[in-house]
């Protein structure tokens, strides 16, 4: 009798099956793997190329990513001003992510960051120990691998720390001086943030200090995020995060010179190249539901490669925790709210608990 059970030929080899929740890091694994070049099979993702959009149309896509010049938005020549914030809204309007340019970051700070970002996550297991484990989401540090493999079908190659920096900064004390670099990288992420708000309040055709009163952003909650995407032997089979989109209301993103950021956009994944020493800014949930649906938080995804390591250090800029938020009063004067109100501290909680997939936290409080 024929069985219903393949077997699998010796020139194919069934992939192991590793659960995320029973190791520490997938790049202790990674490298323990020698010169194994199967990933195992609950990495697996998608089962076509994931390049399939490689088409000139995407790459036409990518180089169209909008670019928003800070400088402009905070200048005092008030045309200037005025045009920067028609290009901003229409980023908002259009992409839902952009390249921001002029920001005052210095190039130096942000080289130290990736460098120090790299050491922390090179140091042994036994140093990053005491950030492990499957701590609530309210931790101030946390450090793990994938997402939230407990509640996970599929996992993800990539290992993270995750500091909550503001309104308390926490922070680890290791690598030497990482700590302060991260200081300083946060404090001027929330001035860019703050900035921004102001910019894409306007553009909505609100008061610029709109959307940072009703979120009480000068006591915003954020978090510090360093991801960490070992090489990946099989990079067309897994995900170093699958598509969703991100909590709080903006997230501003810099890498380590290794691409891997795709957003969605008309139904096309396109690549995200940033111009050197610019910032990538992505549009996230509570930014939808404050503005009505106006903005959406973008789709988006981090892709593989079997080369070099990738490091993306990711700030999710939200409200402050124990305020609720929904649609914006002075939004509503003439439309129907399509999302409920939620305290954004329940909503941080909830997307961190569950599957990321989509827009599955955000369409938990759509309203029909
Ligand atoms: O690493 C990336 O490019 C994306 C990271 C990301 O989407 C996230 O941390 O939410
Ligand atoms: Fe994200």
């Amino acid at each position: 009798m024929a069985s219903a059970v393949s077997i699998p030929s010796s020139s194919q080899p069934e992939p192991p099956m590793v659960h995320a929740s029973n190791i520490f890091s997938i790049k202790e694994l990674a490298e323990s793997k020698g010169d194994s070049s199967l990933i195992p099979s609950t990495y697996h993702s998608i089962s076509q190329l994931h390049h399939d959009d490689d088409d000139d149309d995407a790459e036409y896509l990518a180089s169209s990513i909008p670019v928003i010049d800070f400088s402009h938005l905070t200048s005092h020549h008030p045309q200037t001003h005025t045009k920067a914030v028609q290009l901003l809204g229409k980023a908002c309007a259009e992409w839902g992510v952009f390249m921001l340019t002029n920001h005052g970051i210095p190039e130096k700070l942000v080289e130290k960051l990736m460098e120090k970002s790299g050491e922390f996550h090179d140091l042994p297991i036994e140093e990053k120990k005491e950030f492990g484990d499957n701590k609530s989401p309210l931790e101030p540090i946390r450090h793990g691998t994938s997402f939230c493999p407990q509640v996970e079908k599929v996992h993800y190659w990539r290992d993270y720390l995750k500091a909550n920096t503001f309104p308390q900064f926490n922070f680890p004390h290791k690598p030497p001086g990482y700590r302060d670099v991260a200081y300083e990288y946060s404090q001027k992420i929330r001035g860019l943030a703050r900035k921004l708000l102001e910019g894409i309040s306007e553009s909505l055709g609100l008061a610029s200090n709109s959307i940072i009163e009703s979120t009480e952003f000068d006591s915003g909650h954020q978090v510090f995020v360093v991801n960490m995407y070992p090489p990946c032997p099989q990079p067309q089979l897994a995900l170093g995060l699958p598509p969703h989109s991100d909590i709080g209301l903006l997230t501003l993103l810099t890498q380590n010179g290794v691409g891997g950021l795709q957003v969605k956009h008309h139904g096309k994944w396109v690549n995200v190249n940033p111009l050197s020493n610019s910032i990538t800014v992505i549009l996230a949930d509570q930014l939808e539901v404050l503005s009505n649906g106006r903005y959406e938080g973008v789709l988006h995804r981090a892709i593989l490669n079997n080369e070099e390591t990738r490091i993306s250090v990711v700030l999710v800029n939200g409200p402050a925790l124990d305020k609720e938020i929904g649609p914006l009063a002075e939004l509503l004067e003439k439309e129907k709210p399509l999302f409920k109100s939620m305290k954004y501290q329940d909503y941080f909680q909830f997307q961190q608990r569950t599957r990321l997939d989509d827009k599955n936290t955000l369409y938990e409080i759509r309203l029909n």
